[in-house]
């Protein structure tokens, strides 16, 4: 590894946004969980629980991780699981998070939607205080599950609308397409929140179509299957639309067979906006600075490479324009100074 290339990547500033927080459930914690709650979970040292992450595909990921998620019972779980993340993210320069969670997963087996909401958001506050990491709250809607079962969970989140920033959609892709959910983003937007979508991570390029001119996203989250559809490519181009690619978890989950192969360069070359994300740090082996690092050593990027990916992740995010300009400009002088 390159100590040099790490330590550039690690203290560039930097925003994250697409984080299942779910997905940053490292096994430790999933133990220390299952033993606080009393849950059982079918593996015996966390070893055992890493060797289980061999993913064929999203749907083989997914079931474990759903099944993972089953130690998550109160509201100081949700807060643990949550302050964990934003500490690991303190100590790479990660400056801002819009983070995912998945509320059905849990009110489905019987937790309060207030418990995980409640812990979510008071770590979300300390973190900002303790660490400075500004952060916004995504909720996403199962797209396995029906539209009726997403107009449920946003009436439970009615109370919680002015802390909530948008809404996304996640889950099983293939057979789930975007237009499934056209009346509960319509809903989404009419009340002000943020919408993205996952689309086009394994479902094909007309999902991509229809997260734009459905739902009306304001992000497209992965978005790599756009490269079969040189139009939308244009497209996506010429709106400015951004992309958050997450690298380590498209090699995981085999849309990638091998890091050199992966599209992030060409992307960048065709005028998309694109950025780096983990998506599931805790099952696809690396946080943030590791996708960096990833994408940076297969596909040769160079340091201004990297810095325009850093610059994206907060062009794309949803903070106001003069935070945007403050943390581009504080890009500008990392590189500036930085030595060598
Ligand atoms: N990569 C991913 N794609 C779809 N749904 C998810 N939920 C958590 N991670 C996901
Ligand atoms: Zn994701």
């Amino acid at each position: 590894m390159d100590d040099a290339l790490r330590d550039f990547v690690k203290g560039l500033p930097k925003a994250e946004l697409h984080l299942h927080l779910e997905g940053s459930l490292e096994p430790e914690l999933m133990f220390a969980l299952a033993q606080r709650n009393a849950v059982a979970i079918p593996y015996e040292t966390v070893d055992a629980v890493r060797a289980a992450y061999d993913f064929s595909n999203l749907q083989d990921f997914l079931d474990i991780y759903y099944a993972g998620a089953d130690v998550l019972r109160d509201e100081r779980d949700f807060y643990d699981l949550t302050m964990a993340y934003l500490k690991r993210m303190a100590q790479e320069n990660v400056q801002h998070v819009e983070v995912f969670f998945d509320p059905q997963t849990h009110t489905d087996r019987g937790i309060a939607f207030e418990a995980v909401a409640d812990g979510i958001l008071a770590a979300l506050d300390d973190g900002e205080r303790d660490f400075g990491i500004t952060s916004g709250l995504i909720l996403c809607f199962l797209r396995h599950l029906s539209e009726e079962a997403a107009f449920d969970v946003l009436a439970m989140a009615d109370p919680y609308l002015d802390r909530i920033l948008g809404v996304g959609l996640d889950s099983s892709e293939l057979g789930h397409p975007p237009s499934k959910f056209a009346r509960i983003f319509k809903e989404a937007g009419a009340r002000g929140l943020k919408r993205v979508a996952h689309a086009g991570e394994e479902g094909p390029a007309p999902y991509i179509h229809e997260a734009l001119d459905i739902l009306h996203v304001d992000r497209i989250d992965h978005g790599n299957r756009c490269l079969d559809d040189p139009e939308l490519v244009a497209r996506l181009a010429r709106s400015g639309m951004t992309l958050t690619l997450c690298p380590l978890s498209n090699l995981k989950l085999c849309v990638i067979d091998d890091m050199a192969h992966h599209p992030l360069k060409s992307m960048m070359e065709s005028g998309l906006h694109v950025m780096v994300n983990s998506d599931d740090p805790a099952y696809f082996g690396g946080y943030l600075t590791d996708n960096y690092l990833a994408v940076a050593q297969a596909l040769n990027l160079s340091r201004d490479d990297l810095a325009v990916l850093a610059k994206n992740s907060f062009r794309g995010s949803f903070l106001d324009g003069t935070a945007k300009a403050r943390h581009m400009a504080a890009i500008d002088d990392y590189v500036a100074a930085y030595p060598g």
